[in-house]
Parts: structure tokens; sequence; C-alpha cells
């Protein structure tokens, strides 16, 4: 169910948590003496619960594309950093796995556009750093209804931004766009910048860079417990780390993460289902016959997007933007399929040359805000606790800004980018009868 509003958890909430919640020696870090040694007389030489702590300037909590981008900056400016993941890295339970995303400057607000910008530096500079191609050009091809407000609102952005487009008239959209049923009254034009980002291949350049660079990732342990103060303390499994500071990136486990700081955002996670779709004559839509990523905004009750054959010859991914409410640890009990039958009649109608029915079906979640605009803040009552989340499915291609501004948030410095469209405080706040 989605929460309208944040607000600090109840005393019965967090006794809950606080059972399910395994923790090593209490997870308290106080109760550690100040030598750091074990106090308890375990007599092991392998006492995991009774390790010494761990100290770092920052831990940063999750290696999504956010955590890892998060981890390298700060490890560029210098800091002991500690990349914590749950699972054994890399893994697909998450939000950043899988072949490929839309990288894009066509936005509906100017904000994300300004950012775009260094964006693009940032993620050629890693190429480079890694020696890996990690962006392909493609262009993007916006539809929608001329007159609907969607495709108005990117149209402007572009213009007022000087994005470089090309408009193609419906009189030569076929030429330019083979194999594609534009809908009359429908729009096109073309974002010549975007392209696709290789995602798997950039979790790893990025992972590799920050190791690189002195950092320390542990995967295979799951934070248990967060103790706020100065130091923060976060406990796993084998052990408990100290920092100056913390940066929570777990997508959609963000909110349990939070649970531990007495803050809960309105966060809703959902399914998606990543489907591809075989093309009838392989090669149609192929990234190498510069068939482009696409949007069609205003088609359906929500957007539909897809990319060119590439990662999977023969198989174009066209995927529907939202699915159906899940529990994280739970992905795979959400079974609802209504977005693949939206999807099934689209292909038939829009995409002649596919197969309208999936041939691979994949998954992957996105973490909603009401505005589906991003959570780029430090905690309201712990400072020193970052937090990026809500990245709504359209985060991947801001990964090396968010995670600029989430170090800059994290070493208390002046963010490079206002902040205010990702503030906590644009949540309505908690009122107590709606408790
Ligand atoms: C199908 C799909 C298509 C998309 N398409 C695009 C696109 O074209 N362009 C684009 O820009 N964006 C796109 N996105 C959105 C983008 O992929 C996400 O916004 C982004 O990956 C979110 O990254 P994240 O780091 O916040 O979350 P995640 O990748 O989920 O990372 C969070 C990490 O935290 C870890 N974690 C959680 N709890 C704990 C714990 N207790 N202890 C330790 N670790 C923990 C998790 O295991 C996970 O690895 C798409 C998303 C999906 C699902
Ligand atoms: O961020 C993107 O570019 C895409 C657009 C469509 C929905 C999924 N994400």
């Amino acid at each position: 169910m989605l929460i309208p509003y944040y607000f600090p958890i109840k005393a019965n909430e967090k006794a809950r948590i606080a059972e399910q919640s395994p923790r090593p020696f209490n997870g308290r870090i106080k109760q550690l003496p100040a030598s750091g040694r074990c106090r308890v007389n375990c007599q092991s030489k392998l006492c995991v619960a009774h390790m010494p702590p761990e100290d770092f300037d920052c831990v940063v909590i999750g290696a999504g594309v956010q955590g890892c981008f998060t981890a390298y900056h700060l490890a560029k400016n210098g800091k002991r950093t500690l990349l914590l993941e749950q699972f054994v890295l890399p893994h697909s339970r998450g939000s950043s796995h899988g072949q490929t995303r839309i990288i894009r400057k066509a936005y509906e607000h100017d904000f994300y556009t300004h950012m775009m910008a260094e964006c693009y530096q940032l993620w050629a500079q890693l190429e480079k750093e890694a020696g890996v191609q990690l962006y392909r050009r493609t262009g993007l091809l916006l539809m929608g209804p001329e007159k609907g407000r969607d495709f108005q609102l990117f149209r402007d952005t572009m213009e007022r931004n000087a994005i470089p487009t090309v408009t193609l008239a419906p009189g030569e959209f076929g030429r330019h766009i083979p194999h594609v049923n534009r809908s009359p009254g429908d729009g096109a034009i073309v974002d010549t910048t975007a392209g696709v980002l290789y995602a798997d291949r950039a979790l790893r350049a990025v992972q590799e860079v920050f190791r690189r660079l002195g950092g320390v990732i542990k995967d295979g342990e799951k934070v248990t417990d967060v103790q706020p103060g100065s130091p923060v303390a976060v406990t796993t499994a084998s052990g408990t780390y100290r920092a100056k500071s913390l940066v929570i990136t777990a997508g959609p486990w963000a909110n349990t993460l939070l649970s531990h700081t007495e803050l809960q955002l309105p966060l809703q996670v959902v399914k998606i289902n990543v489907c591809y779709w075989r093309e009838k004559t392989p090669g149609t839509y192929a990234v190498r016959n510069r068939f482009p990523c696409f949007l069609h905004v205003d088609v359906a009750e929500h957007h539909i997007y897809g990319l060119p054959s590439n990662e999977y010859p023969g198989l174009v991914k066209v995927c529907y933007h939202m699915g159906s409410e899940t529990d994280p640890d739970e992905r795979d009990r959400q079974t609802d399929r209504g977005d693949i039958d939206v999807l099934s009649r689209y292909i038939a109608r829009h995409f002649p040359g596919l197969v309208p029915t999936p041939a691979v079906v994949e998954s992957c979640m996105y973490t909603l805000t009401p505005d589906h605009h991003f959570v780029l803040d430090c905690h309201p009552s712990h400072r020193n606790i970052v937090i990026g989340a809500g990245f709504s499915g359209h985060g991947f291609k801001f990964g090396p800004v968010v995670g600029k501004v989430l170090c800059e948030l994290a070493l208390g410095r002046v963010p490079s980018y206002d902040l205010s469209p990702f503030k906590i405080q644009r949540f309505p706040p908690h009122s107590k009868s709606a408790l």
C-alpha cells in the first residue's frame, strides 16, 4: 500500500522489525568497550559477533548503480569508503542489473535535462578509466499525441534547453523509422543525443575503478542494523562498522533500512516484467541498422518504451513503465501479467515486424515516489545519514551525478545542483490521524 507521507515508526513496529533482524552483539556499538575488543569472553578465535568495529570515513549501503557511483566519488575525494552489498556480486535481485538502459536528455523537467549534461561527461570519463564502452548512441524517438500534455512537456523542455533534435513530419516518418505504425495525431521527435548504456558492464566498471582507488567492497553482507550517531554504526552478520557518515542507497529496500532510523518514505516498490519480443525478420529493429530507442507517451495508462535489438540478437526490448506492487524479498511471487497483455496489444498495433508474444521475460523493480522524482537528501534527524532513494524507474542514466551529489552531502559540502525537487520535506508531513 502506498504510504502518502513520511513518518517516524511507532514503537511496536520498531519492536517487530528488531525481532526480525539478527543482531550480532545486540547491534549496539556502545556496548563495545573503548578498546574496541570483545568484552564477552567467548573464547572463540573466530568470534564474528564480537569483532571490533572498523572505522571508515563513509559507509555506503547498497551496490546498485547509485551506491557504486557514490562510493566511487567518495574514493575519488580520498575518503576511506566501505560499500556494503547484501547479495554476492553481480546479482539480479535489485534494480540495476540487466544489459541495457536508456540514456537521454529528453525530459519533462528542466532540472533533469540540466543534470544530464554532466552525466554524459562522467559516463565518458568512466569509459576512459575502465577502458570499456558503456554508451552507444542510437537516438531516442519520442512519440505521443501532439496535443497531449506529456508530449508537449518533453518537446518544450528539449526546445528550451536547445537539445539537438529532429522532428519527423507524418509524411517522412516511415522513411526514417520503417516498420513502425504511427498513430494518427501523434507527433514524433528524435533526441539525437540519446542512446543505450550497457548496465551490467557499467556496474562492473564503476566497482573496479572504486576498488582501484582503494575502496572496499564487502558483498554478501546484509546490513541488519543502523545506529545513528557520530560515528554512525552499521551491523552485518560479519561485524559492526563505524563511519563519520552513512549513505543509504538500498533501492527497493530503502524503507527497510530507514526503519532503523525512525523514518519511512512514501515509496512503492513494483515488479517490472522486462519483455523481449522476437523480430519476424532478424535485424528489422537492430541497433546496427540504426533503429533508435523509443518512448511512446499517452498511448496507454503509462508510457511504453523500447530499445533496439542488440543484447539478445533478434530480440527487441519493449516494456511498460509500470508494474504491480511487490515486497522486494518476494519479487517472484508477484505474477501479475496485465502489463504484458497491454504490451502484446501495443506490439500488434505499432510494431508489425515483431511477434506479439514475448520471447523472454525477465524481472526488475522500480521504487516509486508519489511524484516520480528522486529522493536525494540528508536524513531529517541525523544529518550524517544521506539518502538516495525512489529513483522511480529512470535513475540509471543519472548514476554518475547522483553519486556526486550524495558524496557532497555525505561530506557536508554544498551540492552542485539545486536539490529542492528531491527533498524529503516535499512529502506531506506525518499526520496523526492518518497513522
Ligand atoms: C526494467 C527497468 C528498466 C529501467 N530502465 C531505465 C532506463 O532506461 N534508464 C534509466 O535511466 N533508468 C532505468 N531504470 C531505472 C534504474 O535502473 C534504477 O533507477 C536504478 O537502477 C536504481 O538503482 P539503485 O542503486 O537505487 O537500486 P538497486 O540497484 O536496487 O541497488 C540497491 C542495492 O542495495 C542493496 N541492499 C538493499 N538492502 C541492503 C542491506 N540491508 N544490506 C546491504 N545491501 C542492501 C540491494 O541488494 C541492491 O543491490 C529501469 C529500471 C528497471 C527496473
Ligand atoms: O529512464 C528511461 O529513460 C526509461 C524511460 C521509460 C521508462 C523506463 N526508463
